[in-house]
């Protein structure tokens, strides 16, 4: 659509290339396979891990209407290299297509999850005030069998719909982090999800 009224100062600016989807998820099934996703999971550790926290304007607070689960970080050592590679591979692709971001790098460690019975992650960004103020694209992948879990979807918020990430171990989704997401309670067993952070300069 043509702007009606440009403001003097950026009429200099040209309109192009406006026919990618910027609020949609993306997936990539099979971003890692079973042996790989079994290998991650054994980064989990109970001693380690902790109650998540959410950022509310700025601040890493407790705030338990919002999400319930347990969070560790996977250090960003040699041995979990691959890891990270395969995610950044997957979101600069992702991007080059779709996005077309500004993008730099991981914002922070990647996100290991768990959500028992009761946890979830209630209709949310990524995206907001202070430290995460400069986070552009969200990358979570699937890390537990959909038969080890009821309910615990993924889900975006799209107009006034909610639709279900697939479920499939090893899927990767990738969305702008400012795209409404949450994670339905899970009704019985584990899910696990890694999620990272792809940051760069803040959008302007
Ligand atoms: O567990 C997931 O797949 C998503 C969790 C989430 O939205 C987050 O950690 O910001
Ligand atoms: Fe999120």
């Amino acid at each position: 659509m043509a702007i009606f009224k440009p403001f003097r100062q950026v009429q200099q600016i040209k309109r192009k290339d406006l026919n990618h989807d910027l609020v949609d998820y993306v997936c990539l099934p099979g971003c890692f396979n079973a042996a790989e996703v079994q290998a991650i999971r054994t980064l989990w550790n109970d001693a380690e891990a902790e109650d998540s926290r959410v950022n509310v304007s700025g601040v890493a607070k407790d705030y338990s209407e919002l999400r319930k689960s347990r969070v560790m970080f996977i250090d960003a050592m040699k041995e979990n290299d691959w890891i990270y590679n395969r995610l950044a591979e997957a979101c600069l692709q992702v991007n080059m297509n779709r996005f077309k971001f500004d993008i730099t790098g991981f914002q922070t460690k990647l996100q290991l999850a768990t959500y028992g019975p009761d946890d979830f992650f209630e209709w949310h960004m990524d995206y907001g005030v202070g430290d995460v103020s400069d986070r552009k694209l969200s990358i979570t992948v699937q890390l537990s069998d959909p038969s080890e879990y009821e309910d615990g979807d993924l889900q975006f918020m799209i107009n006034h719909k909610a639709f279900s990430a697939p479920k499939e171990l090893g899927t990767a989704i990738i969305f702008p982090s400012y795209a409404m997401h949450r994670v339905l309670p899970v009704a019985s067993g584990q899910r696990q999800s890694i999620v990272g952070w792809i940051g760069g300069a803040p959008f302007r």
